[in-house]
């Protein structure tokens, strides 16, 4: 049996070979509507081929947002699992914006969901909540590393009603957002480019120096519909080899044109590229 490439490898030499963004599909009713596409499975499954179509070969990673799927109930669900086949097939990474995180053994069930070769609804990568302690994400880390698949841990999400929970102090004085980069550390050790990266918003103003040696990813999530810009990310992001900048509402916007949704892929994939291209001395070497 042959090893599987782990995920990070596969995102860097993804980035290399197109460009720096995640292009996310949130076939929200608002878009679906301005597509002119019915606000059910259908349409939200048309929606994704679309962004698909203007997005393969420009970009490494397409991000589904689950609930906008399942809001549709069981067809939904099967217009999630179309989707994610039609990306594959594109030549693109999926990473599953889930949000998935429980106790330990119903953590290992949620691997089998999404991380499993084979699965229905098997991705390269999916976002995890660590709320219910970052120790309990141990299952999804032991299926990952099997399959060459990769997690995205919320430290600190884009929305500004985060901040409390996430910035509140442990016992040891540490943030909570603190601890969950510590516990990914320890997971990449050993690796130059590990396969367990973080959620930390192109939005978030405060100290990123928490990312330093993460050696993994960072879902920079906040781009376009949230307010934030390719300049924040220059500027918030001091060492950019490990950052994916992602946005969804604003590639859509461009629609329903799928020349005007591949352009805009094309700007935003440059803007990000440049904004996140150089590397300070200081910032290399650690
Ligand atoms: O901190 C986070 C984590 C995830 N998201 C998700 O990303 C997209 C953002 O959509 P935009 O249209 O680019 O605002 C959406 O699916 C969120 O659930 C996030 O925004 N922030």
């Amino acid at each position: 049996m042959t090893t599987p490439t782990p995920f990070g490898i596969r995102l860097h030499d993804a980035i290399e070979r197109t460009g720096r963004l995640c292009v996310g599909i949130d076939p929200t009713a608002r878009d679906l509507d301005a597509w002119s596409l019915p606000d059910d499975a259908r349409g939200a499954a048309r929606f994704a081929a679309a962004i698909i179509e203007a997005s393969a070969g420009q970009v490494p990673v397409v991000k589904p947002q689950a609930a906008y799927f399942e809001r549709f109930g069981p067809d939904g669900v099967v217009a999630l699992a179309d989707t994610i086949r039609l990306a594959h097939a594109a030549g693109l990474l999926v990473l599953l914006d889930a949000k998935r995180g429980d106790i330990g053994s119903t953590n290992a069930a949620y691997a089998e969901a999404y991380l499993r070769a084979g699965a229905p609804l098997g991705v390269d990568a999916m976002t995890v909540s660590p709320v219910a302690g970052v120790a309990s994400l141990a299952p999804f880390v032991d299926v990952a590393r099997a399959e060459g698949a990769g997690l995205f841990v919320l430290a600190r999400t884009s929305n500004p009603e985060a901040y409390a929970s996430q910035t509140a102090r442990e016992t040891d004085g540490g943030t909570v957002a603190e601890h969950v980069l510590a516990w990914l550390r320890a997971q990449n050790a050993g690796q130059d480019v590990g396969s367990f990266g973080c959620v930390f918003g192109a939005t978030v103003d405060d100290s990123h120096d928490a990312l330093a040696g993460l050696h993994a990813f960072v879902l920079a999530p906040g781009l376009g519909a949230q307010g934030a810009t390719a300049d924040d990310l220059a500027r918030r992001f001091r060492d950019g080899r490990f950052v994916l900048p992602t946005t969804s509402r604003a590639i859509a916007a461009a629609g329903p044109s799928l020349r005007a949704v591949a352009a805009a892929v094309t700007d935003t994939v440059e803007a990000c590229t440049d904004a996140l291209r150089p590397v300070r001395v200081q910032d290399s070497a650690r």
